[in-house]
């Protein structure tokens, strides 16, 4: 079995993988539909990717390619907290008040805006292709004033020095990572696991007034738990959308069956993207 993950080494996304799969090979890659993709391509069999996180929300990227581009199942789901911390070169470390631009992953980026703008005077931040992505940049530029938003791993393999631990504006931070592959694996015992999840997307039909209300309530006379409901556009036009649901059992013979076939005879359509365990650290 070979994993992919958003490289280069040591994003978060590179951890959950040495998390959950430590033993098995892992390829980096740019972008998260290039890892995605190589699952499709069969160039590796499992893809771990971020799927939502507890400050930012959704990685629309992640669920759009889901959506639209591929089919292939949520097999797993790893919620781990998250830490970011401001890095620079070792030069530049008695200089970090004055940094001109910081780089990192445009979520890392929004989790900690707030510390950004207070304590670097709403310095000018950019988007990189991951966490890790802007750390190795910011290593191989050493003359420039500039830091990265990253882990404590990605400090360490690219060289810089921390300037400040733990600047996202909410303790509470933690991101979901998702596995995807064609064929079912077997997933570790591990003290983490806490139950299964299953995630639908619905699609409701044009203009029926009342057709999430009836939606919702196939779900809640059955006594089946949502978790959670996202909407995402399904980009035809404005105003159109698909609803993300999660509920917090797995796919069983009756109940989530029996929802599903009454959605549909509300000429709703229901695709499961998934009945999956999730494993949760806490630390
Ligand atoms: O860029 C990374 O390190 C990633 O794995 C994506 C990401 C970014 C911010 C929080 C969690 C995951």
């Amino acid at each position: 079995m070979k994993t992919g993950y958003l490289g280069p080494k040591a994003t978060f996304t590179d951890l959950a993988v040495r998390e959950m799969f430590p033993e098995y090979p892992s390829v980096a890659y740019t972008t998260i539909p290039d890892c995605i993709e190589a699952v499709v391509n069969e160039e590796i069999d499992i893809a771990v990717v971020p799927l939502e996180n507890a400050l930012e929300g959704s990685v629309n990227i992640t669920l759009d390619y889901l959506i639209h581009e591929v089919d292939l199942p949520i097999r797993g789901e790893l919620s781990a907290p998250i830490r970011q911390h401001l890095m620079v070169h070792p030069d530049q470390l008695n200089n970090w008040k004055e940094l001109k631009k910081i780089y990192s992953h445009t979520h890392a980026i929004a989790q900690c805006h707030k510390f950004l703008h207070q304590e670097l005077n709403g310095v000018r931040a950019e988007g990189f292709t991951s966490t890790a992505g802007a750390a190795q940049y910011v290593a191989e530029h050493p003359d420039q004033p500039i830091g990265a938003i990253a882990n404590e791993l990605a400090a360490k393999e690219y060289g810089l020095a921390i300037a400040k631990y733990d600047i996202h504006d909410f303790a509470y931070n933690h991101t979901r990572f998702i596995f995807l592959s064609k064929q079912p694996f077997n997933l570790p015992i591990k003290p983490d696991y806490v139950g299964y999840k299953t995630t639908l997307m619905v699609t409701l039909p044009a203009d029926h007034s009342g057709a999430l209300h009836q939606v919702l309530s196939a779900f809640a006379w059955r006594k089946l738990n949502l978790i959670k409901i996202e909407s995402r556009p399904t980009k035809t036009g404005l105003g159109n959308y698909f609803f993300i649901v999660d509920l917090d059992t797995a796919l069983d013979d009756v109940l989530i069956p029996g929802a599903i076939a009454e959605i549909e005879a509300l000429n709703c359509h229901v695709k499961v993207l998934g009945s999956y365990p999730y494993y949760q650290l806490k630390k």
